[in-house]
């Protein structure tokens, strides 16, 4: 998935700011310093792998030293962008795990530096005849990330189609952590969630104070607010989580036999993160009527504790 890197740094390269560079895998990777903070992004799967505000002594997220850098196959880390489904095929016709667009090289359209010395990049995905082949729907969507003091994402879906969409979808951010064993997730308090753990047979449970991590994590809250935070004592650390046009939550840790099984994780991956993910899933599906459009916002930022 090499591309001529002086073309892209001739169209797209901002001097000083933003450049292009192999990466892993040898694919492509954008890299900023904007003096407000430094991040890599993948243009493969439109997938920011590494974010670090200016004095940060951590990166905000995890990527697995175990992590495929290969065409077709999805990364384990970062923020993968699941679409158009968000965790199982909801037609069970045996289609992967969290849709396709992690696993398709996204267009690059636009880079530019903003007033407040944040750089702003987007990326472009369309339909075309294997995503067709896949997902039969005309769709434009497009992914806008702004790298500044603080790291947002916006993913906007426009139905290009004569006939309503529905699709549910997730920010599948992996945050870096400390120690799993030691963080506090915290803003779900009251909250209902779908356990969907080993041997938990979906129950709906309500949260009872903050989230932390004893063993397997995988649930699906639902009515979340706006506004959650994970304390990492351990690495001295708050990150704040914003969010917009999203009522669904999902806070997911593989533990030991889970991250025992993925080739993709080491075995003792599942002390380093903690995926909170910004989703629309489960009773929250969207429904997008012909050539109209949807968005979904996420936010993040690192206080020091
Ligand atoms: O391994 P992946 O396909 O990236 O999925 C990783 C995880 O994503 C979500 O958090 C789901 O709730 C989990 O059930 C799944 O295992």
């Amino acid at each position: 998935m090499t591309v001529n890197i002086d073309a892209l740094n001739a169209e797209f390269g901002i001097p000083g700011t933003l450049g292009f560079a192999e990466g892993r895998g040898g694919l492509t990777m954008i890299e900023i310093d904007n003096g407000l903070a430094t991040a890599t992004i993948s243009p493969y799967a439109g997938q920011i792998l590494s974010y670090r505000p200016a004095g940060a002594a951590d990166d905000l997220l995890f990527v697995s030293e175990r992590a495929w850098f290969e065409p077709g196959r999805e990364i384990k880390g970062g923020i993968p962008i699941c679409w158009p489904w968000f965790g199982p095929d909801p037609t069970a016709s045996g289609r992967g795990l969290h849709g396709f667009a992690r696993m398709l090289p996204w267009t690059l359209s636009g880079c530019e530096s903003l007033p407040d010395g944040a750089t702003r990049i987007r990326f472009d995905l369309a339909d075309n005849a294997e995503t067709r082949d896949i997902w039969p729907h005309p769709f434009n969507l497009w992914l806008e990330i702004e790298v500044g003091a603080t790291l947002s994402l916006t993913l906007t879906t426009r139905n290009a189609g004569e006939t309503p969409l529905r699709i549910t979808q997730g920010l599948h951010t992996y945050f870096r952590i400390g120690d799993a064993t030691r963080l506090t997730v915290n803003g779900l308090s009251g909250c209902r969630y779908i356990d969907k753990a080993a041997g938990a047979g979906d129950a709906i449970i309500v949260q009872d104070g903050p989230v932390t991590v004893a063993g397997e994590v995988n649930r699906i809250y639902e009515a979340v607010p706006a506004s959650l935070s994970i304390e990492d004592p351990v690495l001295g650390r708050r990150i704040c989580i914003e969010t917009q046009h999203s009522r669904t939550c999902v806070v997911w840790n593989p533990w030991i036999a889970t991250a025992r099984a993925m080739d993709d994780l080491d075995d003792d991956d599942y002390q380093r993160f903690i995926c909170v993910e910004t989703v629309n899933t489960a009773s929250e599906v969207i429904e997008i009527p012909p050539q109209g459009s949807a968005r979904l916002t996420a936010s993040y930022r690192i206080e020091t504790l």
